[in-house]
Order: structure tokens, then C-alpha cells, then sequence
């Protein structure tokens, strides 16, 4: 049967290559290619299939986790997949595993953070994965606050081992991935005690069962925590729980980088920052930035193709009904949130590079640069998948009553997705970190000190408290120097207000818990920056392709400006833009989205995802949308039988007692 494209006259209308903008959304050619040739290789392959998720149980769910990830392992090495090919095999699986705690945290962490000797002893066990391990910092009673971890590492000088305990209820491990039921090693965080004193939180790599037959060893207690938000989603992980009863453990797994441990048991701190234990967390920070826009851009993918699909009101003379897409407000709501999964791409690329940077200049023992590596990626990491996971349910709501439904992909998406804002350091949390990092910018402005990277808007602190926005009428919003500007003004007044009100108390503690609410906002307001600035960056770069630059363009411009209309209160409160400019900003918007109404098909399918990827019957590239959902209705288990399993005991009895009481 001939298949029918039925957004075919949507793409008829666009304006720009779309082959061009899926290299730039993939990052380069290669990048596409690669992209390209193993989202097929998943979605051709019946072990990764995806569509019965949120029917498992949860113990079929963890079958297939492990199903899946023995399997994806077996063709990572029959096809000898590079690092690269992994990866994206492990993207487009599209299933949350062990696997990824130990390629994404475990093996990190030992690279970082282990010397050269324990990289030699453990990287090719863990590379060819005759090891499984996972990362176990966070506790029962602990997770934000590392250096209130309890587990302990007592060093015994008689035997030249760590004896590692779990004092208290409050100190099992809690949450980590992985551990709940494959791994067979983990890096465990706990306090490092040696002769009597306590050194804080170090790292230790400690099998937890045995290598022949998968059991726990002596003093370990495991298991999994139990089932998570939503059906499917994060259930496939095993979350796990752990205690430790005087664990015995050689000396030499205590990771040596940061600081050492000598046979006598003297403790020892090399010239590395205490930071560094911190590192794997920085590494993670900056993927979750880019998995941001992987997860808004597959959300919006839905999103805009069924609003395109869907047609409601304003027939006229018997003529189709209005495509939803076309109401004003549901622009308003939509296409922020592409532009938002185009600027989360660009950051995200950018932080890569930062991050690369920074290891570079940390292996030839400059530090310099640590903080604002730390202050970006928590920072860009809280803002992106608060925005992501809020952008998620948007769409949700802008599919109406069939965004609830979970063939839509839609509650899978964000069920799977919201623990983000928690995981890897809590939004709020982050968020005050980056604001002590601002805070400390601002201190030392007089002091000579000239603040670099991202924060080197401060250096013109006093020009961007009084200066003035520029705007007249509506098209002077999409120069990119009077957004800049306005972005700036807003982020510097904020912080420096902090600052001022800060120095009213008589201690910095004390004022820092009492403005906190300030001070997030003021971090906010300084990662949004740095978001727009580097979009700015980007469309300064060559962009090939018909239209494409454009496109971008018009994107970058939609995204300043949603984030000037929605935190218009800051703007204008600070002074940064008058009333009257901030109503020239919606003239300015609406026109925007005229311009890229009529590519919005092509913008998402320029993220080049397949429908197996997409898991979506709202999302499909062919919008066929209606008979695709009243086919998939009839493959639930309730539409096995035509009467109900449970009709006969509980249906029947009630019907003929109200028979009965009718007759009466
Ligand atoms: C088929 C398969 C085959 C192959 C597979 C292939 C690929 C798969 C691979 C990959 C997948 C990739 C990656 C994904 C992996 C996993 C993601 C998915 C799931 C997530 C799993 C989740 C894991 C976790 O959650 S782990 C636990 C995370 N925990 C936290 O984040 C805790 C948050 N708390 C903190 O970070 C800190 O405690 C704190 C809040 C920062 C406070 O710390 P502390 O009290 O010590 O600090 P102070 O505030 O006093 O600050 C002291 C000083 O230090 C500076 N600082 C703090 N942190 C850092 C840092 N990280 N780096 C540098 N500097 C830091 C701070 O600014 C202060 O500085 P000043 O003294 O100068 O002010
Ligand atoms: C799905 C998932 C997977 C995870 N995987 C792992 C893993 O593999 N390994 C691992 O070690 N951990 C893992 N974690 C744990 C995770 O890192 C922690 O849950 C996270 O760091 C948050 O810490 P918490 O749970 O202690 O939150 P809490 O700190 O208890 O937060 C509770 C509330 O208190 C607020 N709060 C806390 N401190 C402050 C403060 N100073 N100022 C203002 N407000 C504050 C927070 O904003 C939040 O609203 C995982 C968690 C989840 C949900």
C-alpha cells in the first residue's frame, strides 16, 4: 500500500535546506552520518524494541534491560563500534542502564581521579566489562551534602587495608544506579579516617559480589530501592541500597590522585585542588546539558508535528477546520521551546569544549580555570533540565487529550526525564553555587582582579548599571548587541544588588541562607546569559546550506526574546528596558513566529530521529495520526477479551443486586 505523507504539504512550504540544518544539529557531516546509520541499526533490531515498556512488569522491564545491554555490547563488538558509535548505540536504545553509571560515572571517575598505576589495573577490566561499576555517593540521609556523608574507611596499619562500615541506617547507600542488582564493583564515596582523624570524603573501589556467581560477599547487604515515578521510564535502572559491616579492602583501592595513603598510614595531600573528587560530577554536568536538548527537541518533535495534524474550529463553508498549530497562542507556547532545544544544542557543544579545556590545562596542573568550570555546569546543567522537564509537560498539554495517553511517548518522556532536575546535584542547590561564584566576581571587582570567560560582562559593571536600552521600535530587538546588552544589564544589576544587600549582614552565611531566593534568580539570570551569548557566537560562525543561518537566527531571536517577555519583571524592575519596550518585544515576537511558521516541520525534522526513537504515534513522520491510535488501542491487554476478566465476580453481582433493589 502506497504511503501517504500527510504533513507532505507542511514540507512543501519550507524555506530552507533541511539537510543542512541536520548537520548542524548533529554537530558536523561525520557526526550525521554516524547518527544516522545506527539510530537504523537500533530501530531494525527486534531485541530493542521499546513500544510494550509501560505494560512490563517490573521484573520483565529489568529482563529487558539486561537483554538489551548484553546484546548492545555483543554488537558494539562484532561491528567493533568506536566510542563514538557506542554511544549514540547506547542513545538510541533509548533505555536507561547499568550500562551508563559504568561507561558515564565509574570508569570516569577512576580516570580522574585514580594515579596512573590504578588507571593501568582497573580501566581494561572495566573497558572490556569483566567488571560492572557504578558511582555510590549519595546516602539514606545524605545526598547535596557530600561532606555529610557517614560511611566510613578506617585504615588499618596492621593488615594495610580499609575497613569500610556503614555506621548508622542513615548512612546506606542510597540510589545509585546499577547498584541495586548488576554491578559487581562501585566507587564508594566515604569519609577516609586514618589513625583516629577524619580526612573527609575520599573515593574507594570496592567489589560488592563475586565474580563467579554474582552473590554478595561477606558484610555486604544489597538490593534495589523499588519502583520509581511513572510506568517504563527510570524502572529499568536498579537504583540500589547498601550497607557494609567491616568490609575489609587492600589499601591500594583508595583512589590515590587527590591524596594518598602510606603503608604507615600517614596521610598525605598532593598540590591537586580537594576539588577534584568533585570531577566526575563536573564531566556528567556538562553531558546532561546536551541531553537536555535531546529530550526538549524530541518533546517539541511531537509536539509540533501533531499540531500540524490536529485541526480544531474556523471551518469554513464545510472546509477543513484550523491546523491547531496556527493559533496564536499555541506558537506562544511552542516555539520557544524549539528555539529553547536549538540554544540547549549550542551551549551544550560550547560546555563540551570548556570542559575539554579544563581537563587539558588540569593534567598540566593549571587550576585555574576549576571554578568557573564547576560554576557553568552546575549552572547550565540546573537551568537546562529545569526548562527541559517543564517544556516536557508543555507539550504534553500542547498534544491535548492524546498527549496523556502513553502511546503518545509523551508521560514516558517526562517520567523518565524529571529526576534530572534532582540527580547529579539538585537544581536549587547548584544554582547556589553558581551564585557564591558570582558573589565572589563581584567582591573582587575593586580589588583589580578582572573577571574573565563567562563573567567578563562585570568588568563593565559600571557601565551596565546605568546604561540605558536602546530600543525603538520593535525590529531594533533583533540586533544581537541590544540583546547582549539587555541580558548583561539585567545579570550584573542582579548580582551586585545581591551583593549589596549581602554586605547588611553581619556574617556571609547568615546573609547567603537569608537572600538565597535572590540569589538563585540572580544565578538564573547569569546562565541565561551565557546561553544566549553563545547562540549569539554560533550564528557568528560560516553556516552553509540555503536558509539555514536564517532560520537559526530567527530561532536565537525567539529564545531572547520569550526569556525577556517571561522575566520581564526583572528587566524592568533593574531599569533595563522601559514598559514600552518591553510591549515592543510581543510585536516583535509575533512577527517572528510568522517567519518560522511555515519551517517549524522542517526545524524538527532537521533532529533527524527516527519514529522508533521517537516512540510516538502523535510524533510520526508521516502524521498519521488517527488510524495509528485506534489501531494501537486495541493492543492493550484489557481489549484481549471482549467482557473483562473480572465481570463474572464483581460486574454481574452489582448489575443484578440493582436489579433486585429495583424490583423492590
Ligand atoms: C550499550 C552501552 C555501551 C556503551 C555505553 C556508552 C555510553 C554510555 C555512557 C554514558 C552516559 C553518560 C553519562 C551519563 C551518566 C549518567 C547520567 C545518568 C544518570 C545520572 C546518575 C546520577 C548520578 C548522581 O546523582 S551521583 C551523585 C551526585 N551528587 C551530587 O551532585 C551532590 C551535589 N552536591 C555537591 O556537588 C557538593 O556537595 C556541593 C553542593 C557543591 C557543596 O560541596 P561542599 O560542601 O564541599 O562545598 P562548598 O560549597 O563548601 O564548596 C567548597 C569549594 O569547592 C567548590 N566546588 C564544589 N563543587 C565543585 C566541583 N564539582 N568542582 C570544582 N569545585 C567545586 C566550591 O565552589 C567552593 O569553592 P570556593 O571555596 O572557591 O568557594
Ligand atoms: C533517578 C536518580 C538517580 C540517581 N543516581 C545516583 C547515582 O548513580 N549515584 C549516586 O550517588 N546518587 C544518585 N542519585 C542521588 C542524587 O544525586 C541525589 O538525590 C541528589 O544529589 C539530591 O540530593 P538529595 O536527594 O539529598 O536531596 P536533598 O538535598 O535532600 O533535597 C531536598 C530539598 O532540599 C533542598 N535543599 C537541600 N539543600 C539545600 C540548601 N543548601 N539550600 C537550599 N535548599 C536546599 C533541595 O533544593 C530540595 O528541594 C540519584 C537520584 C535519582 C533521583
Amino acid at each position: 500500500m502506497e504511503e501517504i505523507d500527510h504533513l507532505g504539504h507542511e514540507r512543501s512550504k519550507i524555506e530552507f535546506d533541511v539537510e543542512a540544518m541536520k548537520i548542524v544539529w548533529a554537530g558536523s557531516q561525520r557526526a550525521l552520518e554516524v547518527s544516522d546509520r545506527i539510530s537504523r541499526l537500533v530501530a531494525s533490531d527486534p531485541i530493542f524494541r521499546k513500544d510494550d515498556r509501560t505494560i512490563l512488569s517490573r521484573k520483565e522491564l529489568f529482563n529487558t534491560t539486561l537483554r538489551k545491554s548484553a546484546h548492545a555490547w555483543k554488537r558494539i563488538i562484532e561491528l567493533r563500534l568506536t566510542e563514538e558509535e557506542a554511544s549514540r548505540l547506547r542513545f538510541y536504545i533509548d533505555q536507561p542502564a547499568f550500562m551508563d553509571l559504568h561507561w558515564g560515572m565509574f570508569i570516569p571517575a577512576i580516570k580522574g581521579q585514580g594515579t596512573e598505576e590504578q588507571q593501568k589495573k582497573w580501566l581494561p577490566l572495566a573497558y572490556k566489562m569483566q567488571i560492572i561499576g557504578c558511582y555510590a555517593q549519595t546516602e539514606l540521609g545524605h545526598g547535596s551534602n557530600v561532606q555529610g556523608l557517614e560511611t566510613t574507611a578506617t585504615f588499618d596499619p596492621k593488615t594495610d587495608e580499609f575497613i569500610l562500615h556503614s555506621p548508622t541506617l542513615t548512612s546506606s547507600k542510597w540510589w545509585p544506579g546499577g547498584l541495586g542488582k548488576a554491578s559487581t564493583h562501585a566507587l564508594i564515596y566515604s569519609r577516609l579516617i586514618t589513625d583516629g582523624q577524619d580526612h573527609g570524603v575520599h573515593g574507594f573501589i570496592v567489589q560488592l559480589r563475586s565474580l563467579d556467581d554474582h552473590l554478595p560477599l561477606p558484610g555486604i547487604t544489597i538490593g534495589d530501592i523499588g519502583i520509581k515515578f511513572g510506568n517504563g521510564a527510570y524502572n529499568s535502572m536498579d537504583n540500589g541500597v547498601l550497607r557494609f559491616d567491616h568490609v575489609r579492602i587492600p589499601r591500594d583501592q583508595m583512589l590515590m590522585r587527590v591524596s594518598q595513603v602510606t603503608r604507615e598510614g600517614k596521610y598525605l595531600q598532593s598540590d591537586v585542588p580537594r576539588q577534584l573528587v568533585y570531577g566526575t560530577m563536573v564531566y556528567v554536568r556538562q553531558t546532561i546539558v546536551s541531553d537536555a536538548s535531546c529530550a526538549l527537541s524530541r518533546a517539541v518533535c511531537i509536539a509540533t508535528r501533531y499540531s500540524a495534524v490536529r485541526r480544531q474550529f474556523g471551518s469554513q463553508d464545510g472546509g477543513p477546520e484550523t491546523q491547531v498549530i496556527d493559533y496564536k497562542t499555541q506558537q506562544n507556547r511552542l516555539f520557544p521551546l524549539l528555539a529553547s532545544a536549538y540554544a540547549y544544542r549550542f551551549v551544550g557543544e560550547w560546555l563540551k569544549w570548556l570542559y575539554t579545556d579544563v581537563t587539558q590545562r588540569l593534567q598540566a596542573n593549571d587550576f585555574s580555570t576549576l571554578p568557573e568550570a564547576h560554576a557553568c555546569t552546575a549552572g547550565l546543567k540546573s537551568l537546562t533540565t529545569s526548562a527541559t522537564a517543564d517544556g516536557i509537560e508543555e507539550c504534553r498539554k500542547l498534544c491535548g487529550g492524546h498527549g496523556y495517553l502513553c502511546s503518545s511517548g509523551l508521560p514516558e518522556l517526562f517520567a523518565v526525564y524529571i529526576p534530572a532536575c534532582t540527580y547529579e546535584g539538585d537544581n536549587i542547590v547548584l544554582l547556589l553555587q553558581v551564585s557564591r561564584f558570582l558573589m565572589k566576581t563581584v567582591s573582587q571587582l575593586g580589588s583589580g582582579i578582572k573577571p574573565v570567560g563567562t563573567t567578563a560582562y562585570m568588568g563593565q559593571v559600571e557601565h551596565l548599571m546605568q546604561c540605558h536600552c536602546d530600543v525603538q521600535r520593535a525590529e531594533d530587538w533583533l540586533k544581537p548587541s541590544v540583546i547582549l546588552a539587555a541580558f548583561q544589564a539585567r545579570a550584573a544589576r542582579m548580582s551586585v544588588a545581591c551583593a549589596q544587600n549581602l554586605s547588611k549582614f553581619s556574617s556571609q552565611e547568615e546573609g547567603f541562607a537569608e537572600l538565597s531566593a535572590d540569589l538563585v534568580e540572580a544565578a538564573v539570570a547569569h546562565c541565561q546569559l551565557i546561553v544566549v551569548t553563545k547562540y549569539i557566537e554560533k550564528l557568528q560562525q560560516a553556516i552553509p546550506g540555503k536558509g539555514v543561518k536564517e532560520q537559526l537566527a530567527a530561532l536565537c531571536n525567539i529564545y531572547a526574546l520569550s526569556l525577556i517577555h517571561k522575566h520581564q519583571g526583572d528587566f524592568l524592575a533593574n531599569g533595563c528596558i522601559t514598559p514600552k519596550q518591553a510591549s515592543l518585544v510581543n510585536w516583535q515576537l509575533r512577527s517572528l513566529y510568522a517567519q518560522v511558521r511555515p519551517n517549524v516541520i522542517g526545524l524538527v525534522d532537521a533532529f533527524n530521529y527516527t519514529d522508533h526513537y521517537l516512540g510516538s504515534i502523535l510524533g510520526r513522520y508521516d502524521g498519521n495520526v488517527y488510524p495509528k491510535l485506534y489501531e494501537e488501542a486495541w493492543k492493550d491487554p484489557l481489549n484481549d477479551s471482549v467482557v473483562p476478566d473480572g465481570y463474572h465476580e464483581f460486574i454481574r453481582p452489582m448489575l443484578k443486586q440493582q436489579l433486585r433493589t429495583a424490583r423492590l
